[in-house]
């Protein structure tokens, strides 16, 4: 049996997690309500992997979950995948709805959801609902629970529709992202390879840092890959948490580890002062919609 951890049944993770296994056998879900339980049940070897919502087109990386990766767990990536997700206002339409059916924003007083899909229907939530209060939940499915649990207090969640649907409650509005094509890069974290699927395509991630700032630095390491025309895909910096201004750089290759070519780039910045350490070498899938269908 393979055990994956992940946020909540019902919330975007949830549904992706579901389209990386989908034709493999045998794969259990661990559902918890916040990302910190996700890492911890695999780092103390409770669970196989690890599902991370990582990097949002509108919202950008996920930086609560990029520190936890660096700072608080020691979990190779094994597989990276891109997986698109629809958010919508949902509550209770019998209560927040006038005589005639229509939805009474001025009913709602209170809207929760995870932080990263709020951010993506900031837009929205100003327009029609900007004197409601706003909070953040470990998941939209959780938040979705939370208003249903709790009727008559003029509560709404953002999230999906089957967690609307599971749980009892409306669709208010659909798709209340702010743009289009809203999609989540996941991570598979975890101690053993990912072997259920192949990829013609192979990244590596690495976590550059110095001990001391000096000028041209970064521009060195990246010169380390350009000149062997290695096309890295994000750079990504998060603060060291030791002082203020100090940085590592978290690089995304488009290459496995194996190839000679990384692994003489790699020496090179070591050579020069730069720690390394690698986050892991991991197949990434692309989205196939198609897939869908089947
Ligand atoms: O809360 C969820 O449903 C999650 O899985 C986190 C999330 C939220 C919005 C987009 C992608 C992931």
């Amino acid at each position: 049996m393979i055990r994956v951890s992940v946020l909540p049944k019902g919330s975007t993770s949830d549904d992706a997690a579901r389209h990386l296994f989908r034709g493999i056998e045998g794969v259990s879900y661990d559902y918890h309500r916040i990302i910190a339980d996700v890492f911890l049940s695999t780092a103390e070897g409770r669970s196989d992997y690890a599902v991370i919502p990582i990097e949002n087109t509108i919202d950008g990386s996920v930086g609560l979950h990029t520190d936890w990766l660096i700072d608080e767990v020691d979990l190779p990536i094994q597989a990276e995948w891109v997986y698109p997700s629809v958010q919508n206002l949902v509550g209770l339409r019998s209560e927040l709805a006038d005589e005639s059916g229509a939805i009474d924003y001025s009913r709602i007083k209170k809207v929760m959801s995870h932080p990263v899909a709020m951010a993506q229907c900031l837009q929205f939530l100003r327009k029609h609902i900007p004197h409601a209060e706003l909070e953040h939940i470990g998941s939209t499915a959780e938040s979705i629970r939370i208003v249903r649990d709790n009727p008559g207090l003029g509560w709404a969640a953002i999230g999906q529709k089957t967690a609307a649907a599971d749980n009892g409650l409306d669709v208010l509005q659909e798709g209340v992202t702010d743009h289009d094509n809203n999609f989540t890069r996941f991570l598979l974290v975890g101690p053993k390879p990912f072997e259920g699927k192949t990829s013609d395509k192979q990244k590596t991630t690495i976590i550059v840092s110095h001990p001391e700032d000096y000028p041209g630095g970064l521009h060195q390491v990246l010169s380390a890959f350009a000149w062997r025309r290695i096309n890295l895909s994000r750079i990504e910096s998060r603060p060291t948490k030791k002082r203020l201004g100090t940085y590592y750089f978290m690089i995304d290759i488009d290459k496995s580890l194996d190839t000679i070519l990384l692994q003489s780039a790699i020496a090179e910045i070591e050579a020069i002062g730069f720690q390394v350490r690698v986050m892991g070498t991991y197949p990434s899938f692309t989205y196939e919609p198609a897939e869908e269908m089947e």
